[in-house]
Formats: structure tokens, C-alpha cells, sequence
């Protein structure tokens, strides 16, 4: 392919899905465990399966709060005599014979002799009988034993990041404690004599350095150690003294700026010298000049400097490698096709991920529409957007109407 006017193409840059793979290949699962509470648990990465010791529930008990009958009873209308009562928590300890029934409250303990539950809505109620009309069938309103979790069953796999809804089923099993990978220990830092540390006044020339504070609330998601080694001039001294610092004893080193062919431009050299260049330049729309490589032990992520372009590159590559080197496993981003309202300028040659806005449209159908203004400078576009538009490589402009590919960034972002 020609590079034209319309044509992005750079034939020195990898394809997404290939800088993906490279990435993947490059990286190392950190391994280490720790054995914390489940409340601290919350967000982490589950090191071991956990298997169930027990039965959830242990015993079979009330769906309702009602009456508690024999189902072999129930033919045509009858009337029962009630025995004995069972709460939650205070369980009625006799049997119930033919002709009986006991009064039961939803969780209780379903009584010997018992096999069903009445609501009480459904029955008449005169003293300690009850009358009970026709269309019941037997088990209804009973929750087995084991009916949520059976002893033995491997109720959460090693991998998985956990949710409420898990530090709860530990605590539904009885489990205090639980092993889990160790946090990531993660350096980053911005290059750039342009750059004014928020809180400072701005000087002719500078603007604020914003990459640090989406790089921080980004990381900070992930759950990872952050060291935020702040802003470091475009000076190859120290930018390479920063490496050397961030190498040491953390995981992974992020960086913004400084990764495209200005004469200030630093980065990806250093890493050359100090270490590896695995790859340089993606063909991808924000966040071409890409730089993934290695210093000592730890990998290396040079974002692009243009703030739009640094969250597009770490949410498509930084974050993915981060995770599963966290030892989170099953890391699957939903992307939906849906119609496009608005028109997109598009140029061949690489992978756009345009800003978009999901919403539904006046019928209630899913539609997304462009952020407008799609320069890699615009961080507004981001913050106003709810997902990616992503275009593929040969794709041209978009046509209002057209069917596109979005990636939400709720559990993204
Ligand atoms: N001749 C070429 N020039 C450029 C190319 C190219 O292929 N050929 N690529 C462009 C693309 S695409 C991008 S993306 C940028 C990437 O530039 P750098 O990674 O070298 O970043 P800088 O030059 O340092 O900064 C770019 C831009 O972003 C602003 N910036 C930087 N850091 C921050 C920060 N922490 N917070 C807020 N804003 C930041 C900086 O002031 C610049 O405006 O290169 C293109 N050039
Ligand atoms: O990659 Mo740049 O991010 O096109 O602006
Ligand atoms: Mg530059």
C-alpha cells in the first residue's frame, strides 16, 4: 500500500492484533501469594480455586412464610392440624404426621415429616386448623439442601478478579481468609519541559500535566502499588536515570511522551540502551508511536504524550498485559455492533478508536454517536464518551447510519 493523502499506512508499524500478540508473549505472571480477608480480597486476583467445605444452604428450608404440609395430604381440599411452629433459626424438632401441618417462616428449617410449603395467602386459618384449596403440588416453596452450592463443587476458579458478589459466597461458605496474588508494583512518569505540576503556576509555554492523573486513576482501578515518580525533563540524562529508578523492584514502568521522532524525543532510544525494544509504532488511531519493550526485570510501556492517545493505549494494551500478569484470567472486553448516527471521517492505514457515545434513540434501539472533535489532544472527547468507535485499518469514512464496532467502557474504565 502507497502512503497518500488519505492513507495513514506506515509499513514500520505493527497491526493491533499484532502488538497484542507481542505484548502477550513479552510478559511474565508475577506468581507471588498472599493470604489476606476476604474483605481485603475485595478487587484482587484469586491465586487458589476455592472449593465448597459445605452444603449452601445445609438444610433444606422455606421459601415463604406459610405452612409447612405433607404433600401426600394434599388431595382435593383439606384441613390440617397445626403441631408446632418453625422459625429461622429456632427449628421445630418434632414430626409432623398425616393429617398435621406446622406454621413456618421463610429460611426456616423444613420439619420432619414435611415435604412442602403452603404460602399463607393460599390457606384458611381458623384456630390450629387450617383449610387448604385445591392446585398445590407437592415441593413447592422448598429450597433444597446444597440448592446453591454442594460440598465439594469448586465454587470460585484461581484467575478470577473478585466481586462483591464473591467475598460474599466466601462468607456464604464460611471462609475468612483467602489467597490471592500479590499487587502489582507499577512506576510512572511523564516526560516533558512543557509540563507544569498541577498546583503550580503555568508559565508562557507550559500546559498541565494531565497523563499523570488518568494514568493514576486508571492504575488505581486496576489495583495495582502505584510510585508515581512525577514529571522528568526531556533530557537524555534523565530520562535514563528515571529508568534506572523505575527498574528497580517494580513490575512494570509506564511512561507518557517523548515516543514520536521529534528531536526531544527520548524515550524509545533509552530504552534501546538501557534495555529492549520489543516494538515501536502501531498502526492505530490515537496512540501510533506505541513503545513496548524491557528493562531488567521489568516490562515497558512508553504511552504516547498526546493525552487522548496515552488512555486509548492503555486501555488496549496496557491494561490487558497488567492484568494477566496479575494472574487475572478470562479478560474479555464486550464489543457490540451497533448503528451509527453520526457521520466519521476516517483515513486508511490504521485502526481508529473514534469516542463515542452509546445511548438509545427515540425507539429504544442502542445507537452511538460520535464525540465530535476526534483530535488525539482533545481529553473532553474522552471524558464525554461512554465507549469506543472502533474503524478497521482499510475502513474509510463512515456514513451516518452505518452499522459500526463499540467497546462500552463500563467494566473498561
Ligand atoms: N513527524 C511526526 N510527528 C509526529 C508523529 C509522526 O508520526 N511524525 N506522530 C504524532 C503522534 S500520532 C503522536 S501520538 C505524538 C506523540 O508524541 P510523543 O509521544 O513524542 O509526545 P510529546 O511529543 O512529548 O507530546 C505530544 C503532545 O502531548 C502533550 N503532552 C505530553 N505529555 C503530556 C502530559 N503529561 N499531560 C498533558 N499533555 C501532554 C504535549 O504537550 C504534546 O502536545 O507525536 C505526533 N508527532
Ligand atoms: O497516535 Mo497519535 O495518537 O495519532 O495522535
Ligand atoms: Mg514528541
Amino acid at each position: 500500500m502507497k502512503n497518500s493523502c488519505c492513507d495513514d499506512y506506515d509499513p514500520s508499524s505493527l497491526s493491533v492484533e499484532q502488538a497484542l500478540e507481542r505484548i502477550e508473549q513479552g510478559l511474565q505472571a508475577i506468581g507471588a501469594k498472599e493470604q489476606v480477608t476476604i474483605r481485603s480480597a475485595l478487587g484482587r486476583i484469586l491465586a487458589e480455586d476455592v472449593l465448597s467445605k459445605i452444603n449452601v444452604p445445609p438444610y433444606e428450608n422455606s421459601a415463604m412464610d406459610g405452612y409447612a404440609v405433607r404433600g401426600a395430604d394434599l388431595e382435593g381440599k383439606v384441613q390440617l392440624s397445626m403441631v408446632g411452629t418453625s422459625f429461622a433459626g429456632q427449628p421445630y424438632m418434632g414430626t409432623v404426621e398425616a393429617g398435621q401441618c406446622a406454621r413456618i417462616f421463610t429460611g426456616a428449617v423444613i420439619p420432619n415429616g414435611t415435604d412442602t410449603v403452603i404460602m399463607q395467602e393460599h390457606v384458611e386459618r381458623d384456630g390450629d386448623v387450617i383449610s387448604i384449596g385445591t392446585g398445590h403440588k407437592t415441593g413447592q416453596n422448598v429450597r433444597p439442601l446444597g440448592e446453591d452450592m454442594r460440598i465439594g463443587e469448586t465454587v470460585l476458579k484461581a484467575g478470577k478478579r473478585l466481586s462483591p458478589a464473591d467475598i460474599g459466597l466466601l462468607a456464604s461458605l464460611g471462609i475468612p481468609e483467602v489467597k490471592i496474588f500479590r499487587r502489582l508494583r507499577v512506576a510512572f512518569f511523564s516526560t516533558g519541559d512543557e509540563l507544569c505540576a498541577v498546583g503550580e503556576v503555568l508559565q508562557p509555554g507550559q500546559i498541565f500535566d494531565s497523563n499523570r492523573y488518568t494514568l493514576y486513576g486508571m492504575l488505581t482501578r486496576l489495583g495495582v502499588e502505584l510510585i508515581d515518580m512525577g514529571v522528568v525533563h526531556d533530557k537524555p540524562e534523565d530520562v535514563e536515570n528515571a529508568f534506572l529508578l523505575a527498574a528497580k523492584g517494580n513490575d512494570a514502568i509506564i511512561t507518557s511522551g517523548g515516543v514520536s521522532v521529534g528531536d526531544a524525543d527520548y524515550v524509545t532510544d533509552t530504552l534501546r540502551r538501557l534495555g529492549e525494544v520489543n516494538f515501536w509504532k502501531v498502526a492505530m488511531k490515537p496512540g501510533k508511536p506505541l513503545t513496548f519493550g524491557k528493562i531488567q526485570d521489568a516490562v515497558f510501556f512508553g504511552l504516547p504524550g498526546n493525552p487522548v492517545s496515552a488512555m486509548v493505549t492503555f486501555y488496549q494494551f496496557v491494561q490487558p498485559a497488567l492484568q494477566r500478569m496479575m494472574g487475572q484470567k478470562h479478560v474479555v472486553q464486550t464489543r457490540v455492533t451497533v448503528p451509527c448516527v453520526s457521520s466519521l471521517k476516517k483515513r486508511t492505514g490504521r485502526m481508529d478508536f473514534q469516542r463515542g457515545i452509546l445511548e438509545r434513540d427515540e425507539q429504544g434501539r442502542l445507537v452511538v454517536r460520535s464525540t465530535g472533535q476526534q483530535g488525539s489532544g482533545i481529553l473532553s472527547s474522552m471524558s464525554q464518551a461512554n465507549c469506543f468507535i472502533i474503524l478497521p485499518v482499510e475502513c474509510g469514512n463512515v456514513a451516518a447510519g452505518s452499522e459500526v464496532l463499540v467497546e462500552p467502557f463500563e467494566g473498561l474504565i
